[in-house]
């Protein structure tokens, strides 16, 4: 069954060239009101081959069923790349992943700290970058399916944001802004729980805000897995849906639009007894790019420290070393 919280959203009428504008701009207010709350939505037809859908969590399975060894020679020093294992002792962020980040050409703000800003050459892309080492596929396969599944959600990443600049009106110059995102991915692997463990089962990944613009979800059907934090703090479930994105809004979107998104609070509490397997596609602005709200927003929230000016790149660090600090409990 749905899940009752979220409205599911159907793109193909926005998507289809014989759609009448009234019939693209109802969508587009649908899916401006789900990002105003609860800032989540689940997104169907969006136009991503079914093949693909399938493949690119088929091709997760099958890479965390390989020995910890094997994998292990996918972990790299990055927080935004490689591939990361936690548990079975510790008892919270329990799981693993592996993600992939487009290379990072920033100088800006003293992140790498030996170049120099002012030189050509330091505005080239490097490796290592500013957010360590490069990516690590698994395997040719593994890339292939996941860059082509990337290429399709880039493709319904800048639909969704022209629908979403529709129906806020905003200028092209807001459009371009936010359409000049690149897309991160973590493939996230939850283990199954045995028989009568999972109610001692603590919390598989812990509550966040995604740092980005927009996210999009493909995740293993079955049972809610994902929560989401409603308007009262009360985690509410979100059931998977067959061939739904789970879309939400994250920090940067927030900002762009002073506030008036919500960049919605979620966790992971997998208990079921076989694996589950999500693949999160984030989009981000460019590393050294300034994030403000966009100039139709700025006077909504002028004065605010949360909206205040920064990099996205220093902005995500910030959010990395948050992320990773000690437990509060
Ligand atoms: O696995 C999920 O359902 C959510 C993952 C998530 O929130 C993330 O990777 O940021
Ligand atoms: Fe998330």
């Amino acid at each position: 069954m749905a899940c009752a919280f979220l409205p599911i959203i159907d793109f193909g009428a926005y998507l289809d060239p014989a759609s009448s504008s009234e019939k693209r701009l109802a969508v587009a207010h649908e899916i401006d009101k789900a990002c105003r709350y609860p800032g989540m939505f689940y997104l169907t037809n969006h136009g991503v081959p079914q093949e693909l859908w399938d493949k690119v969590r088929t091709c997760a399975h099958q890479f965390f069923q390989l020995p910890l060894e094997e994998k292990n020679k996918h972990v790299v020093a990055s927080y935004t790349r490689g591939y990361w294992h936690v548990g079975p002792e510790e008892h919270d962020n329990r799981g693993e992943g592996i993600a992939f980040h487009p290379p990072v050409n920033c100088y800006s703000n003293g992140l790498a700290r030996k170049a120099d800003p002012n030189s050509p050459s330091a505005r080239l892309p490097t490796s290592p970058d500013a957010l360590g080492d490069q990516n690590s596929w698994p395997s040719d396969e593994f890339r292939a399916v996941t860059e082509e599944y990337l290429d399709h959600v880039l493709r319904v990443k800048d639909r969704v944001l022209e629908a979403i600049a529709t129906s806020l009106d905003i200028s092209n110059e807001s459009l371009k802004r936010m359409q000049n995102t690149s897309m991160s991915a973590t493939i996230n692997g939850y283990p199954a729980s045995a028989k009568g463990e999972a109610e001692q089962r603590g919390i598989n990944l812990r509550e966040h805000a995604d740092s980005g613009c927009i996210t999009f979800l493909n995740q293993d059907l079955g049972a809610a897995s994902l929560q989401a934090q409603d308007r009262e703090g009360v985690w509410r479930n979100v059931q998977p849906i067959p061939n739904a994105f789970v879309v939400n809004v994250g920090c940067v979107l927030n900002k762009w639009t002073g506030g008036q998104y919500i960049d919605v609070i979620h966790r992971v509490i997998h208990r079921l007894e076989k694996p589950r397997v999500s693949v999160v596609a984030f989009t981000n602005p460019p590393f050294d790019g300034i994030v403000e709200p966009l100039p139709e927003f700025a006077e909504l929230c002028k004065g605010q420290a949360k909206y205040a000016p920064t990099t996205f790149g220093s902005f995500l660090l910030k959010q990395i070393g948050d992320y990773d600090g000690p437990l509060e409990s």
